[in-house]
């Protein structure tokens, strides 16, 4: 079942279950998280386990946080990603390594609360290969993504000279319509919107998620 012409991005998975699940919904890509603090950590060999059953039908997207090269050459030997998600503080030049050394395509996160957090994307240009717009991390908080927050979605409707990017942050079944009609956005990303607890994906939710992007997308 595909789900629409809207690029779908589920992270953070962590069962054969919830895998099957976003497959059958159509999702274009599945993103497995490599950040010991969060719920959704998970071991480069649990990773390439889960990621045998999307290989070809879904992109695999290992997720780091800072990673160094001993980390990324783990993973990347492990899991054969298709894209590598640098969610940390990695400058352009660290993207601009991690796209030579692997050969794969890079997307770069960015935390956005106000405009002015849009001013650090113009470095990365033409070096990486996507941009991912999440919402900054609440104050405590030990994780730079997979929070459940959004950002003012209409700072993005105004940021459409930023080229190739997945919105992120804070979505679920309820607002992905809002979300979509105010950014413009063909392509999303969710972690804890479809989740039960933190780290717990439901399959019920995943479900949910999907079938509001149809019906928004069937609408846009
Ligand atoms: O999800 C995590 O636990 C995580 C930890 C460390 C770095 C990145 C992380 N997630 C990255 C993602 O791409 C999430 O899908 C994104 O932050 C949106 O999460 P949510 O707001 O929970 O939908």
């Amino acid at each position: 079942m595909s789900s629409s012409a809207i690029e779908v991005k589920i992270c953070g998975l962590k069962t054969p279950e919830a895998v099957e699940t976003v497959l059958k919904n159509g999702a274009s890509h599945i993103g497995f998280i490599f950040f010991p603090k969060s719920p959704r950590h998970l071991e480069p060999a649990q990773a390439a386990r889960l990621a045998a059953a999307a290989r070809g039908k879904a992109k695999i997207v290992a997720v780091t946080v800072n990673a160094d090269d001993a980390q990324l050459d783990e993973i990347v030997a492990a899991l054969q990603p298709d894209i590598l998600q640098l969610h940390g503080n990695e400058t352009p030049e660290r993207v601009a390594q991690v796209k030579q050394r692997y050969g794969l395509p890079v997307m770069k996160a960015f935390s956005i609360r106000e405009n002015s957090d849009f001013d650090v994307v113009a470095p990365y240009q033409g070096i990486a290969d996507r941009f991912l717009f999440d919402a900054k991390a609440p104050k405590g908080s030990e994780l730079p993504g997979g929070n459940g927050v959004s950002f003012d979605w209409n700072l993005l409707k105004a940021r459409q000279d930023l080229g190739n990017y997945m919105l992120s942050g804070g979505l679920n079944a309820e607002n992905i319509n809002v979300a979509l009609a105010k950014t413009g956005s063909f392509a999303i990303d969710i972690s804890s919107g479809v989740e039960s607890e933190p780290g717990k994906k439901d399959v019920h939710l995943i479900d949910a998620f999907f079938a509001a992007v149809r019906e928004a997308s069937n609408t846009k």
